[in-house]
């Protein structure tokens, strides 16, 4: 395993300090026969220290999502037959808002992660839109959230070109090449095609692989602005297994939520997954290690990076 340092130390505790201090985080995503995804996300981010985590998932999953682990709070929304989030009449924007609106915890998140195994049906269209048109909090948008906007050519016309210095997306190269048009073999391409976007919308990108690119703002304020790029340190292919991603999804929003900037947080979440992996590699060897495994050793990496 390499020997490497993180880019910054794991945000530490005060004595006095409660769950209140650590982010309220929600996790929108999820569909019938996808439970796992965004049921992951949410653990992750329980283990990544975030306060209080409440999972949005149609309502067909909810028991499921919830029987994963006792931390995590859910959130129903109406489904469709098939287990994806349903179109309402009053249209997601309304129960968006409904919900935020009825539910202490959701009204008061300091950060949302959307598109984990949720389908690019016509609900999930309105909550992605709804995220990038009604809100300025943290976001992490992943998966199917990244599918939807390509799919939609979000980017083109509204609700963008507004900026979106509080947005933090986390493609996987298949995912960037829907969203941008270049190949996923085409590494370099790939990351100046990335840069492209964060000088024009002001994201911060976590392009994934071996290893994960982070580029970013240097001056979010700034139009057409610099791009600055982090390579991560750590991570191995025994990560290539379903469910890394949403592991890491989670524990983006948590470290957005316990109040890094959306630079920070991308840094240190993809050092500390990388690292929960290469340890989870070490226990458990690269073929036989799975998301249960990365998701187990996410602690002992925490434990590495501590102030
Ligand atoms: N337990 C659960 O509920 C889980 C649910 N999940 C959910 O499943 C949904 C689908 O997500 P997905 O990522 O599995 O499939 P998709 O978006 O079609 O991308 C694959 C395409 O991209 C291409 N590709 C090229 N390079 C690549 C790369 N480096 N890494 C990956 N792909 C790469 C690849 O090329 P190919 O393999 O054909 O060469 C193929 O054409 C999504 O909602 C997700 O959240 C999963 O998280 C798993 C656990
Ligand atoms: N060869 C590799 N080396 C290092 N990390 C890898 C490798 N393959 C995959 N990963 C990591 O595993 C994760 C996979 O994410 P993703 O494709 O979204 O998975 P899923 O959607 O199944 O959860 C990413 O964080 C990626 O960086
Ligand atoms: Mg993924």
């Amino acid at each position: 395993m390499k020997s490497t340092q993180a880019p910054l130390p794991f945000p530490g505790r005060q004595s006095d300090s409660h769950k209140g201090d650590f982010g309220r985080v929600v996790l929108i995503g999820g569909s019938r026969g996808m439970a796992g995804s965004i049921s992951l996300s949410s653990m992750a981010a329980l283990h990544t220290g975030s306060g209080l985590v409440t999972a949005v998932v149609p309502d067909r999953c909810l028991e499921t999502v919830a029987g994963f682990h006792p931390g995590i709070m859910t959130l129903p929304l109406p489904a469709t037959p098939a287990g994806e989030f349903a179109q309402t009449t009053g249209g997601v924007p309304d129960m968006i808002e409904s919900v935020v609106a009825s539910n202490a915890t959701v009204a008061k998140a300091d950060a949302i992660g959307c598109g984990p195994g949720m389908g690019t049906g016509a609900g999930s269209v309105r909550i992605v839109r709804w995220l990038l048109e009604q809100t300025d909090r943290c976001r992490v948008f992943d998966a199917d959230a990244i599918n939807i906007i390509a799919q939609h050519r979000f980017l083109d016309r509204p609700p963008l070109p507004r900026r979106q210095a509080s947005v933090v997306l986390t493609p996987h190269p298949g995912e960037l090449a829907r969203l941008t048009g270049v190949s996923p073999s085409d590494r370099p391409g790939q990351i100046e095609a990335a840069e492209t976007l964060v000088r024009r919308h002001a994201f911060t990108i976590v392009l994934k692989g071996g290893p994960t690119e982070v580029l970013g703002p240097v001056d979010p304020s700034e139009e057409a602005g610099t791009c600055q790029r982090h390579t991560n340190t750590t991570g191995n292919p025994g990560m290539a297994t379903a469910g890394s991603g949403d592991v890491l999804t989670g524990m983006m929003t948590s470290l957005l939520g316990q109040g890094l900037g959306p630079w920070d947080a991308a840094r240190l979440a993809v050092y500390v997954h990388g690292l929960a992996g290469d340890l989870a590699a070490k226990a458990h060897s690269q073929p036989a290690m799975t998301c249960v495994e990365l998701l187990g050793r996410i602690g002992d990496a925490i434990a590495t990076t501590e102030d």
